[in-house]
């Protein structure tokens, strides 16, 4: 399969994917269908009791006839309060456990594409759909899709029992109940559009708090407060308008469904009293007809709230089936793990890869070789593709022309799993989960002992300043691990991979300066953690440059030159240039190559 991320855009009818779920847990639905039918009946019969209630104290037989319907009266009350709490209870038992498998997909959606899909989205946004967009499913589940049959079944029986008492009532009821029906279809694309503008700018706002929440401390320091608080005011005021305008759609549909049901009900009332006029139907036949009516209009207008919904619920869960039907950015269709396992041997070879169809290549024909237990550094401009190369060792993504091999086997007919177990990394902008120090370090190894993590903090010098911490190696990190420097985040990395302990190491290499002591621990750490393993180093110090066995120098995705150091110094041509003018920059303790 291409490389080339490819999103998708969702189902074209994302309600109706959301019934299939549904079935996945047929006796909670069948529950469900039951308490709903269950409820109505009761209530219907507890009217229909009521009113011959009445009729008897109207004709005015015996107090003990009356205590008897009385007492059957408040049974049913009661019942019918109990199969709604039931109802109510199993309905939303079962909307629950569809948001978790919801969410469950949605996570395998977003591993399946990551790290591709995640850098075209913004996280607040992705937080929003895991989040608020998948709670806006619940509407659908606790209270749409089972009380839409519930309301169906009600409907069309008390009609059917009018029609024995006389068809025209019937059929008065039965034209206002399809007139209802279709009041959500009246407006249906507007809905739609306005869901999806409204769902979206929730995510934009989502993404936007935090954005300022993350970017917090360069909004102080530069003074941008008040900006990113005007900025905010404006995304407010847009969702704002864009609420008021679902708000005002759906208070048409709230005034025409209202208009129908007392249309409907006036409508079946002055027919039958028509008809009782006429002789054509007995004038005791009244209050069943009445009950008949309100049983027929009352499920359908429970369910009319939820239907003005439908314009969010199709965008939220359009918004949640782009992210859980993502296709996998690579496939492991047709791969095999190798029987005996593979040499620590990387090669690249003439590869070309493009992030996107229509972008300038990322790799252009690039080709070196990591021999096992070989360090070697990939240097290069900004931009030059040595990240990319770590992303292809990673088989984040498949090479489109050429090939990257481990051991001689291409990665593409490799399990990702399998390169998980050969390969690992150590990346530039280490992420530090809100977590102990302990935690993340076992994060390499989740089932390692106390004792392990403890040796490979050791030897990745994050031992030297757990001790100065308020909890030791329980301290917690803080989100992202602010509570670490730079360089700590780098050292408890090292220690995870040390723990994660892999044939073949990437070491991406920090940018920022780090003070000396920090900058030589993590030397020895980058030193321990190199021994014995196949290493790929994407290095921007010449230090760190210098110690590796030889030296790649990437260009625009091409290599552009390899050797050692001195060989390329020797050389005089891109490695030579490249530290003049970069590498000087960013290493303060080394020589210039005129120093070299
Ligand atoms: N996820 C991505 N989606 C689209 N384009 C990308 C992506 N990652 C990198 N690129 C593009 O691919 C090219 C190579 O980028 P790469 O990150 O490999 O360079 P680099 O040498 O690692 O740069 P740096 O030293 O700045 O990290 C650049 O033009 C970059 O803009």
């Amino acid at each position: 399969m291409s490389g080339a991320p490819t999103t998708d855009a969702g189902p074209r009818r994302p309600v109706l994917a959301l019934v299939p779920m549904v079935f996945g847990h047929p006796v909670l639905a069948g529950l469900t269908l039951l308490s709903g039918l269950l409820a109505h009946g009761l209530g219907i019969a507890a009217a229909a009791t009521t009113a011959w209630m009445v009729g008897e104290a109207v004709t005015g037989p015996g107090p003990t006839s009356l205590s008897t319907i009385f007492w059957m009266l408040v049974l049913l009350v009661v019942a019918a309060a109990l199969a709604r709490w039931w109802q109510m209870w199993v309905a939303h038992d079962l909307a629950y456990r569809l948001l978790a498998t919801m969410r469950i997909r949605l996570f395998d959606g977003l591993e399946r594409r990551a790290p591709g899909f995640l850098l075209g989205r913004r996280t607040g946004d992705l937080a929003g759909t895991v989040t608020a967009d998948v709670e806006t499913t619940e509407w659908f589940y606790a209270h749409t899709v089972i009380d839409y049959a519930v309301a169906a079944l009600v409907a069309v029986g008390s009609t059917v029992v009018l029609a024995f008492f006389h068809p025209l009532p019937a059929v008065v009821v039965g034209v206002f109940l399809i007139l209802l029906a279709t009041v959500p279809v009246w407006l249906a694309g507007q809905a739609d559009r306005q869901g999806r503008r409204l769902r979206e700018e929730l995510g934009v706002l989502g993404a936007e708090v935090v954005d300022g929440v993350q970017g917090m401390r360069e909004l102080v320091t530069f003074g941008r407060g008040a900006d990113y608080a005007r900025r905010l005011r404006e995304r407010t005021r847009t969702l704002q308008d864009r609420q008021l305008a679902y708000g005002r759609r759906s208070g048409i549909e709230q005034a025409v469904t209202d208009g129908l049901v007392s249309g409907g009900f006036t409508a079946v009332l002055v027919v039958t009293a028509l008809l009782v006029a006429a002789d054509d139907l007995s004038p005791a036949t009244l209050p069943a007809v009445v009950i008949l009516s309100v049983s027929a209009f009352g499920p359908v207008v429970d369910v009319t709230g939820t239907a003005r919904a439908l314009g969010q619920i199709r965008a939220a869960s359009r918004r949640v089936f782009t992210v859980s039907r993502q296709r996998p950015a690579v496939s492991d269709a047709g791969t095999r793990a190798p029987e005996e396992p593979l040499t620590a041997h990387v090669k690249f070879e003439d590869v070309r890869f493009s992030y996107t169809p229509d972008a300038a290549p990322a790799l252009d024909g690039a080709t070196f070789e990591v021999r096992p237990g070989e360090t070697v550094a990939l240097v290069g401009h900004s931009g030059a593709g040595k990240s990319t190369c770590a992303n292809l060792l990673l088989r984040f993504w498949d090479t489109q022309g050429g090939a990257v091999t481990i051991g001689g086997r291409d990665l593409r007919s490799l399990p990702q799993r399998h390169i998980r177990d050969l390969v690992t990394i150590v990346p530039q902008d280490v992420y530090l989960f809100n977590r102990s120090v302990k935690e993340n370090i076992r994060l390499g190894r989740p089932d390692a002992t106390d004792r392990e993590v403890a040796e490979a903090a050791e030897r990745a010098r994050v031992a030297e300043f757990v001790g100065g911490l308020p909890d030791g190696y329980d301290t917690v990190c803080g989100e992202r691990g602010a509570q670490l420097s730079g360089g700590q985040r780098q050292r408890v990395a090292i220690a995870r991979a040390l723990l994660r302990d892999r044939p073949i190491l990437i070491l991406d290499e920090a940018v920022s300066n780090l003070d000396a002591e920090n900058e030589e621990a993590l030397r020895a750490a980058v030193r321990t953690a190199r021994q014995g393993r196949t290493t790929l180093l994407i290095a921007h110090r010449l230090s760190t440059i210098r110690s590796a066995d030889r030296i790649v120098v990437l260009d625009k995705g091409r290599v552009a030159e390899q050797g050692t150091h001195d060989e390329l110094v020797a050389a005089n041509g891109a490695y030579a240039r490249l530290l003049a003018r970069q590498v000087g920059v960013t290493d303060e303790n080394d020589a210039s190559p005129r120093r070299s």
